[in-house]
């Protein structure tokens, strides 16, 4: 078997990620541009944007603090909440504001206070995003303080998103950052209108790299990291070749002294490495021709959007990952901080 020392694929999206906003948007955003043609943008600021002419207004600061030279374009959420407006989700959908709509349950995650409190308050929303083809992208846990931090994900399939697959049979619905065998298991078994985004952080680690020795605040992000069992599950998923799921990396910056906190934040900010983290793994699997279905085409297929025209070309050659990033005056520490990883994103067309 020859070994492969250099990958060129066509250039993929990031089909989940926080860039936040004001300085620390000016900061990060460079590092997503960098790697990704297009990247479906989180709405969980302070206030969410939960309607067009926000998302509008949020879209191009996205585009003024990505230098010129870089071809990328943000594709917008909208934040769902009890109050939500049909017509309004259906308008930004077809004038081309939003590509798709988020759903976090309340309290579930960072900067979810205004989520949904009850799925079925969406009813309507729901049965106009089935009839218009609008994807749904869920946060997948239930927040019951009696429900277990770790179970909380399988308890969403069980109690929640079981019933909206069968309310809404034709919903394109995207279950974000998933976490389990559970949801690879449910994932696997619904039709083709239900897909998963898996993060590099997920592929990488299991509880023990959050919890062994110290606890280890930037391994924390939500969905938690679960057991070793569930990780293999990831694996398995995202390199099987199936095109049920797709890169969605969740970076999620927090300053180092939000997350080196007795509270500390949940999200890993794993931008800067993005495909050098996740290429690793595939590469580890011996699947390395799996990498750019996975990265480049399963997700524009599901959001029936076009497929990229640039490439991306990665080399096998040492990168050292810093310790700290300075995000435009704001120090975030990186996934893989302080390690070296094996790929390096060379060149960009
Ligand atoms: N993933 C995280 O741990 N945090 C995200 C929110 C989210 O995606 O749930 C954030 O915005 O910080
Ligand atoms: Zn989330
Ligand atoms: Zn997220």
């Amino acid at each position: 078997m020859s070994v492969i020392s250099s990958l060129t694929i066509r250039r993929p999206d990031d089909w989940h990620v926080h860039l936040r906003d004001g300085d620390v948007l000016a900061g990060v955003a460079h590092y997503t541009a960098r790697q990704f043609a297009r990247a479906i943008v989180m709405p969980n600021l302070s206030p969410p944007v939960t309607d067009t002419a926000s998302a509008i207004a949020y879209r191009d600061r996205i585009k003024a603090a990505v230098p010129a030279e870089l071809d990328f374009t943000p594709l917008m959420t909208c934040y769902l909440t009890d109050s939500t407006d049909p017509d309004e989700i259906a308008q930004g959908y077809a004038s081309g504001v939003f590509t798709a709509a988020k759903l976090y349950p309340a309290n579930a995650t960072t900067n979810s206070a205004s989520g949904v409190s009850d799925i079925y308050k969406l009813s309507a929303v729901l049965g106009r995003m089935q009839e218009i083809g609008m994807p749904l992208l869920i946060h997948g846990e239930v927040t019951d303080h009696d429900v277990d931090i770790f179970d909380r994900e399988k308890v969403f399939i069980e109690r929640t998103l079981k019933r909206v697959v069968a309310d809404f049979p034709d919903l394109k619905i995207v279950f974000e950052h998933i976490t389990t065998a559970d949801a690879v298991e449910f994932v696997n078994q619904s039709g083709p209108n239900v897909a998963a985004t898996i993060t590099p952080q997920h592929l990488h680690i299991n509880r023990n790299a959050m919890l062994v020795g110290g606890i280890r605040p930037h391994a924390y992000c939500l969905p938690v990291a679960k057991r070793e069992l569930h990780r293999l599950a990831l694996v398995k998923a995202a390199t099987s070749g199936s095109k049920k799921y797709f890169l969605g990396t969740d970076s999620a910056p927090h300053s180092q002294s939000a997350k080196e906190n007795s509270c500390g934040c949940a999200g890993i900010f794993n931008a800067p490495y993005a495909l050098e983290s996740y290429l690793a793994v595939f590469d580890a699997e011996g699947a390395i021709d799996k990498f750019e279905a996975f990265a480049s085409e399963n997700g524009p297929n599901f959001y029936s959007l076009p497929l990229n025209k640039g490439t991306v070309t990665l080399t096998k050659r040492e990168v050292q990952v810093p310790s700290t990033i300075d995000a435009n005056g704001t120090t975030v520490v990186p996934f893989h901080a302080g390690d070296s990883l094996e790929w390096a994103v060379d060149r960009v067309t």
